[in-house]
């Protein structure tokens, strides 16, 4: 057989697992029709497992590598629970006849709202003066409308966001309003206007970007700012995913995302501006590989790509974000000093103490 002949059957095999695939997803949709009428969640850990212990020794029995299997069938429970997270939020939507308002509509996570809320059946309405999502009702300035809407979500850059809630406090609107800030000191005081007109107001912080599509493994914050009719309901919107639930209080949220955020962004920014600056040397390294500089290569450059004015705010805005720093320079002074003055009991020590840290925080894949 000529290459191209060989080529030809690869081509054919692959339309076939695809239209096995297709086949699959259509009967997990079916799955997510039957769990739903039976009352049962969407995601079940033990027949995951069951599917991949399946694989992989079905593949044994194939000559063909378990691993390879167990990836390929992990992508496809991805497929099909994200086929199935979204039934279930279109089917238990609450927003049927219901109106929201998503001000900061065209940014990434504003967009995410737009389609999230669209999707549960409210008519929603956009409001950015820097874009517009085609077939969805807009305006550039939020301040044209009545603010009649069921639910207002703030989506814009943090410091306007402070000024929003402060100007909607004015207006008194009679739905329930929530900002999505990655940090909620700087909302402190738009926050606290709102409470004091007696309106219903919650901040919550969804951790994922805006690419996401399964929700399963993701985290939603919320954070209490008073009323329990608003949190009820912004949780109430996240009932039918898969994502973790977590409320706090601002405070604790901002000294956690100091971390969170605040740490590996700045270590990441760390990490590729010593490499930039290594003079003769950064040329060299491109060519070179290893397995942790590659997967560090890869979280800066995602790192090195996002918003600076957005990665800014994360750092100097938050009440709590100088603490974070300096315990990495003291981490970096501490790595300095043990290799500097040759004292390797101190680095065992850093080692040791990072790996029972991170025994005790191993997430499920
Ligand atoms: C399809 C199902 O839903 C989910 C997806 C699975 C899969 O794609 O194999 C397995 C378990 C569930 O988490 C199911 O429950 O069978």
């Amino acid at each position: 057989m000529t290459l191209e002949d060989l080529r030809e059957r690869l081509s054919a095999l692959d339309t076939q697992l695809l239209t096995l695939v297709a086949e699959r997803q259509r009967l997990s949709r079916e799955v997510a029709e039957a769990k739903r009428s039976t009352g049962r969640g969407t995601r079940d850990y033990q027949r995951e497992r069951d599917v991949l212990m399946r694989a992989r020794s079905t593949a044994q029995s194939l000559e063909l590598s378990p691993d390879l299997a167990e990836s390929v069938m992990r992508l496809l429970i991805r497929g099909s629970l994200t086929t199935q997270e979204r039934l279930r939020v279109a089917a238990g939507g609450q927003g049927s006849g219901r109106s929201a308002l998503v001000i900061g509509g065209a940014g990434k996570m504003g967009r995410w709202f737009v389609e999230f809320l669209a999707s549960q059946g409210y008519q929603v309405c956009g409001a950015d003066p820097a874009g517009r999502i085609e077939g969805v009702s807009w305006v550039a300035d939020w301040r044209e409308t009545a603010l009649e809407h069921d639910l207002i979500v703030v989506a814009t850059p943090l410091q306007i966001a402070n000024r929003v809630l402060a100007e909607l406090a004015a207006r008194k609107p009679r739905g329930i309003v929530f900002d999505i800030g990655s940090l909620k000191s700087p909302l402190r005081t738009g926050i606290k206007a709102m409470q004091d007109a007696g309106l219903r107001i919650t901040s919550i912080h969804p951790m994922f970007g805006p690419d996401t599509e399964l929700l399963s493994g993701r985290h939603v914050i919320f954070v209490d700012a008073g009323s329990k009719e608003a949190i009820d309901a912004a949780r109430g919107l996240f009932a039918s995913t898969m994502a973790e639930q977590v409320v706090m209080t601002l405070d604790e949220h901002d000294r956690l995302i100091a971390y969170v955020l605040g740490l590996s962004h700045a270590l990441n920014i760390a990490f590729f501006t010593a490499l930039a600056n290594s003079g003769e040397a950064a040329p060299r390294l491109a060519q070179l590989s290893s397995t942790t500089y590659d997967a560090q290569v890869d979280v800066a450059t995602r790192v090195a790509g996002e918003s600076p004015d957005l990665y800014f705010e994360i750092q100097s805005l938050n009440d709590y974000g100088r603490e974070s720093l300096t315990a990495l320079r003291s981490a970096v002074d501490r790595l300095w000093q043990a290799v500097s003055g040759n004292d390797a009991a101190d680095f065992a020590a850093m080692m040791r103490q990072g790996r029972e840290y991170l025994a005790g925080r191993v997430r499920e894949g």
